[in-house]
C-alpha cells in the first residue's frame, strides 16, 4: 500500500488550476520514480495473468493513454500496480497544443474536460524516454512483468490527407520498442482526426499500417500487436463498419473508448460548455454501451481493450461483463488515487 494517502493528497491538487497540478505531478512522479519516494505510490501489483494478443498481461487494469504524453513517468505508472502502461499520444515532430486553459475539472460529475490537442515533445525525446525507463529489469520469477503501450498520432499542422505518413513515421519509431501500438483516431482535439474513423479513410490508413507492420516484422524479428483506439460517439453502424475493418486488415484489438464530445450528462454545470473531450463518470454508459456493440460484431476472441469513466472497481467489473477483456483508467486516478488500480484489478479477478 501507498504511504501517503490520496486523500490528503486531493484537496492541495484540486486546489490548483487542473493542468498545473497535472505538471506538478508529473514532476514529482519523474523525480521519485525508480527511488525510495516511490514508496510514496506504490501498490502491489495484482496478480491474475491473462493472455490476449499473444502477450501476457499480468492483470486486467491498465493506464489509458494522454496522461504520460512524452513518457517520462513509465517506472513510477508501474509501481501504481498497473498490468500495462499506455503512454503518448506521440507525433512525428514536438508541438504545443491548444492555447491554455484547455483542462477543466467537472467535480460534480467526477468529470475532466480536455482540448489538449496532442501537446507533447515530439518521437525523438518520447524515443529517448522510452528507452530510460527501466521496467523491463524486472528480476525473473516474479511473474509476468507490466507491459508498455505506445499510442501514436498525427502532427496538428499535417493535412488530414497526409495523416498516413505521419502516422508511418510513428510505427517506425515506436514499433521495436512496444509490447503494443495503438493507433490514435478518436481525439477530438486535433481537426479532422475522428473523420480517420470514417470507411475508406479508415481502410486507406489500415491498410497502409498493416503493409508496413509485415516489414517493420521482419526487420525487428517480432510482431507487435497494433490496436486501434476508436470515440464512444460513434453510431451503431459506425461501429459495425469499423469492426469489419479492423478485422479485415488483421488488427490485433480494439480500445474503446476515448473522450466524449456529448455533453448531455454534464448540462448546466461550470465548465460544461469548454470544448473538447469528455472524461470520467458521464462516459461510463456510453463506452461500455460501444464495447457491447463490439463484442457482438467481433466475436468472443477479437481482443477490447474498455476505458471511459472507471472510478470504481464496480466500473471495472461492468467495463468486463459489457464485453471487454482488460480495463484502462485516467479520470478515476485524478478522482480516486492510486488505490483504484488495485482495487478494480482485484474485483476484476475475483470475477472469475
Ligand atoms: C487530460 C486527458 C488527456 C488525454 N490524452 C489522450 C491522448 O493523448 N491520447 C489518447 O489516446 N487518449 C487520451 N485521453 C483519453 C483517455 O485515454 C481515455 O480514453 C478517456 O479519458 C476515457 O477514460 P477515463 O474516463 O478513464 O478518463 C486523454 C484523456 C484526458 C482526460
Amino acid at each position: 500500500m501507498s504511504l501517503i494517502p490520496y486523500a490528503l493528497t486531493r484537496p492541495f491538487l484540486f486546489g490548483m488550476d487542473a493542468e498545473a497540478a497535472h505538471e506538478l505531478t508529473m514532476d514529482m512522479l519523474a523525480r521519485g520514480q525508480r527511488t525510495p519516494l516511490q514508496w510514496a505510490w506504490c501498490n502491489t501489483r495484482v496478480d491474475d495473468p491473462i493472455e490476449l494478443a499473444g502477450l501476457t498481461f499480468p492483470n486486467r487494469v491498465g493506464m489509458a493513454a494522454g496522461l504520460d504524453k512524452n513518457a517520462r513517468v513509465i517506472d513510477a505508472l508501474g509501481a501504481m500496480g498497473f498490468g500495462f502502461v499506455e503512454v503518448g499520444t506521440v507525433t512525428p515532430k514536438g508541438q504545443p497544443g491548444n492555447p491554455k486553459p484547455r483542462m477543466f475539472r467537472l467535480p460534480e460529475k467526477r468529470a475532466l474536460i480536455n482540448r489538449l490537442g496532442f501537446n507533447n515533445e515530439g518521437l525523438d525525446a518520447f524515443l529517448r524516454n522510452v528507452q530510460q525507463s527501466r521496467f523491463r529489469d524486472q528480476p525473473q520469477g516474479r511473474g509476468p512483468r507490466m507491459l508498455l503501450g505506445l499510442n501514436i498520432g498525427k502532427n496538428a499542422s499535417t493535412p488530414i490527407e497526409n495523416a498516413t505518413s505521419d502516422y508511418l513515421t510513428c510505427l517506425d519509431g515506436v514499433y521495436p520498442h512496444a509490447d503494443y501500438v495503438t493507433v490514435n483516431i478518436s481525439s477530438p482535439n486535433t481537426q479532422n482526426l475522428r473523420a480517420l474513423q470514417s470507411d475508406e479513410a479508415l481502410d486507406g490508413l489500415l491498410g497502409a499500417i498493416a503493409a508496413r507492420r509485415e516489414v517493420l516484422a521482419t526487420q525487428a524479428g517480432k510482431r507487435t500487436p497494433i490496436f486501434v483506439k476508436i470515440a464512444p460517439d460513434l453510431s451503431e453502424e459506425q461501429v459495425s463498419v469499423i469492426a469489419a475493418t479492423l478485422q479485415r486488415h488483421g488488427m490485433d484489438g480494439v480500445i474503446a473508448t476515448n473522450t466524449t464530445i456529448a455533453r448531455d450528462a454534464v448540462k448546466g454545470l461550470r465548465h460544461a460548455e469548454e470544448t473538447g473531450g469528455l472524461s470520467g463518470a458521464p462516459v461510463l454508459e456510453a463506452s461500455n454501451h460501444v464495447i457491447r456493440q463490439l463484442r457482438a460484431a467481433l466475436g468472443s476472441q477479437f481482443p477490447i481493450i474498455g476505458v471511459g469513466g472507471v472510478m470504481s472497481a464496480e466500473d471495472a467489473v461492468s467495463k468486463i461483463r459489457a464485453g471487454a477483456d482488460v480495463v484502462q483508467i485516467y479520470t478515476g486516478l485524478i478522482y480516486e488515487g492510486p488505490a483504484l488500480v488495485t482495487r478494480a484489478a482485484q474485483a476484476i479477478k475475483a470475477m472469475r
